[in-house]
């Protein structure tokens, strides 16, 4: 018996369909969200992610902001560009592209960013807000991992769940979210240290990989019937993603999200739908 798909891509289009509505709506009232992305430097992987934003963006209304930047800009070039976007009332949101080349300070790039058009979720004010409990823009992947789980009917409410990693833009802020009085999950996390991570992962309804090593999660270690979701994003030679999921999960598992196609279409509507609300938001 295989595993029932978390489609991230189908939901993702149901979410950006329902986006294009309310941008609809906000057009009718003179308001034109607008995406900006700060790329620097001529990453491949980062132009292709920046260029699907940018298409994602077109399909649901939402204008375009992009502003590209040479490997060789310097902190203050970088830190121009964002002041710029701080200012720009075209600008509802944006992003700063990660990584940022050798030798910049990325989190004073990022502080420097204005809270309320942080639509990556990631600034240090929004993060503190999480934790406080206040409404805050939230971080992308977390918040389509649930938004994906949610979509397909997969109970959090009670659910153990079991994050493995511990990275700034998933592993760290997950938690957060899943153990909101709203999702009432009861979260484990783990990480590169953690003394035996087949038992933990054995215990799981829910796992989330996000620690960014191939095929970590053996098809031993899942509890049939559980939902497993791949974040990992690493390369082969040939430069294919291979995922921290072995393949061979999906003949233990309940629910799999693939990779390609299932939590990184999510973090993109999610992106999306932060520029809304904060759209949303500015109109009153
Ligand atoms: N400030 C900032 N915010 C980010 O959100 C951010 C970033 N920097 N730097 C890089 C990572 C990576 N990331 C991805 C998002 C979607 C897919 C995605 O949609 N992937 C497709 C396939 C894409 C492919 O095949 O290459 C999928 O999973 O189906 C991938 C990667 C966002 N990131």
């Amino acid at each position: 018996m295989s595993a029932q798909i978390l489609d991230g891509k189908a939901t993702a289009a149901a979410i950006k369909s329902e986006l294009a509505t309310r941008v609809e709506a906000l057009k009718s009232r003179g308001v034109t969200p607008g995406l900006g992305t700060v790329l620097v430097g001529d990453d491949v992987a980062s132009q292709k992610y920046v260029a699907g934003k940018h298409r994602d963006c077109a399909q649901v209304g939402i204008s375009s902001i992009q502003r590209e930047l040479p490997g060789t800009a310097t902190q203050e070039e970088i830190e121009d560009v964002v002041r710029e976007l701080n200012a720009d009332p075209g600008c509802t949101g944006y992003i700063v592209q990660l990584p940022l080349p050798k030798g910049i300070d990325t989190n004073r790039v990022l502080e420097l960013m204005d809270p309320a058009k942080d639509a990556d979720g990631l600034h240090p004010t929004n993060l503190g807000r999480l934790v406080l409990g206040e409404p805050a823009p939230l971080p992308c992947t977390p918040n389509g991992i649930i938004e994906l789980l949610r979509r397909h009917g997969v109970e959090i409410a009670g659910a153990e769940v079991v994050v493995v990693g511990r990275g700034i833009t998933v592993g760290r802020p997950l938690p957060l979210l899943l153990t909101r009085r709203s999702e009432n999950a009861t979260v484990t996390q783990c990480h590169t240290g953690t003394r035996d991570l087949g038992a933990q992962l054995r215990r799981a309804d829910i796992v989330v990989a996000a620690a960014g090593v191939p095929h970590l999660i053996k098809p031993e270690y899942v509890k049939p019937g559980a939902a497993v979701l791949d974040v990992g994003v690493s390369r082969d030679e040939s430069g294919k993603i291979v995922g921290d999921v072995h393949p061979g999960v999906a003949e233990v598992a309940g629910w799999v999200a693939p990779n390609p196609g299932g939590v990184g279409p999510m973090t993109r509507a999610m992106l999306l739908s932060n520029v809304v609300e904060a759209a949303e938001r500015n109109a009153g």
